[in-house]
């Protein structure tokens, strides 16, 4: 597939992520509002894991954009959310708020320059839409991979979370766009709990947070656009990884929560190969959009064994990391593997991304050196 004639998939992938982030920032403002009003917009999934009017929403406004760009009838989407417990009789209300966001958001889409349907979305439509989402990718053809919201958590703590969508083809990402709402411009602003004390204002009084990062395949470039209030910006800037490799000067990123990554495995590893800095935490894909933009050097996650790794939680990340330079692979060195469905089969323990080979053959010893005595 010739990476030229992805000009149309890049374009809308682009647009409706933006479209997408405007409505991730709206749900979460009215996340802070008191709980008694803001619509139970938070609900639990059946591991305990949180999923918002944000997540259905998201899911339902790419669903349909995409349906109606490239047509419905040989679409493959490969996303994180059903409607399961959307369709249920005691959901009406839910069903409501993700009914009312999702067309609020659609009917911002032509400042956007995408198709916005003649009449408001009724339930059924966008049941429908998130529903189409249900393809399980695999080796052959092409499947759009979705993660709605990455990292719900940070979302509904009022922190990061990301808008992930990529097109793999034979197994291949191909394009990879990051929605990071609350990306601040300052990296020393990423850390966990930081996001919510940002006021940098710029000159116009806008604060200073968000952009969209998106790369091609062999490419060699990956590009942030920020995000701006009810359209698309003119420009876009080049991404490049930082060109720091002297582990004492490197800044490590993992999950926030221990239950997503070992932190003390981790811990141990940055110790040997001789990292000096306190580990960045910092909840969703985010973490792959601070080593494209030079904000961190390094990116682990270690899951418990029992864990299988999601291709929406990386596609879009490894392709922009990649193309800004970097280097994604399993802890055994390998790329990770698109082709094999929904999960990342085969992978070897855990995730690294680096900004350069030279950090990451580092880390790639360190972790053959203590992966004997360590519990995973
Ligand atoms: N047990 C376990 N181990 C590892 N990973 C898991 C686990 N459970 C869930 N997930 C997936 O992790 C996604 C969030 O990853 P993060 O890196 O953002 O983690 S953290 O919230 O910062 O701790 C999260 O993505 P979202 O559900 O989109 O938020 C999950 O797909
Ligand atoms: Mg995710
Ligand atoms: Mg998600
Ligand atoms: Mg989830």
């Amino acid at each position: 597939m010739a990476v030229e004639s992805l000009a149309t998939e890049m374009d809308t992938a682009v647009r409706v992520v933006h479209l997408a982030s405007s409505l991730c920032v709206k749900v979460q403002e009215k996340l802070r509002l008191p709980s008694s009003t803001n619509g139970g917009h938070v609900k639990s999934k059946d591991d305990d894991s949180p999923v918002t009017v944000a997540d259905w929403g998201v899911q339902a406004i790419v669903s349909w954009v995409l349906a109606e760009v490239f047509g419905g009838e040989n679409l493959s989407i490969v996303a994180e959310e059903d409607t399961e417990s959307l369709s249920k009789a005691e959901s009406l209300g839910l069903l409501g708020a993700v009914s009312n966001a999702v067309n609020e958001a659609l009917s911002e889409a032509p400042r956007y320059n995408l198709p916005k349907p003649d009449k408001p979305l009724g339930s059924t439509e966008i049941l429908k839409a998130i529903g189409r989402c249900s393809s399980v990718g695999g080796p052959k053809g092409r499947h759009w991979v979705l993660d709605p919201v990455d990292g719900t958590l940070g979302f509904v703590r009022g922190d990061q979370y990301a808008v992930a969508l990529a097109l793999i083809e034979n197994g291949k990402v191909l394009l990879g766009v990051l929605g990071c709402p609350n990306y601040p411009v300052k990296k020393e602003c990423l850390s966990n709990g930081c996001n919510q004390t940002v006021t940098t204002k710029s000159a116009a009084g806008s604060v200073l947070k968000g952009c969209v990062m998106y790369a091609k395949r062999g490419s060699g470039q990956a590009w942030m656009q920020p995000l701006i209030a009810g359209g698309i910006p003119e420009s876009a800037t080049l991404l490049k990884v930082s060109s720091v490799d002297d582990p004492a000067l490197a800044t490590v990123c993992e999950p926030v929560e221990r239950a997503n990554s070992n932190h003390l495995f981790t811990a141990g590893l940055a110790n040997s190969m001789g990292v000096r800095k306190q580990p960045m935490r910092v909840y969703s894909m985010v973490k792959y959009a601070a080593i494209a933009r030079g904000d961190a050097e390094v990116f682990m996650k270690f899951a418990q064994s029992s864990y299988k790794e999601k291709i929406w939680d990386h596609a879009a990340g490894v392709v922009i990391v990649e193309e800004a330079g970097g280097v994604v692979t399993d802890a055994g060195g390998r790329n990770l593997d698109f082709s094999k469905g929904v999960y990342l089969e085969g992978l070897d323990r855990g995730i690294i991304a680096c900004s350069g080979q030279v950090l990451h053959e580092k880390i790639i010893g360190a972790v053959y050196a203590s992966w004997e005595s360590s519990s995973l």
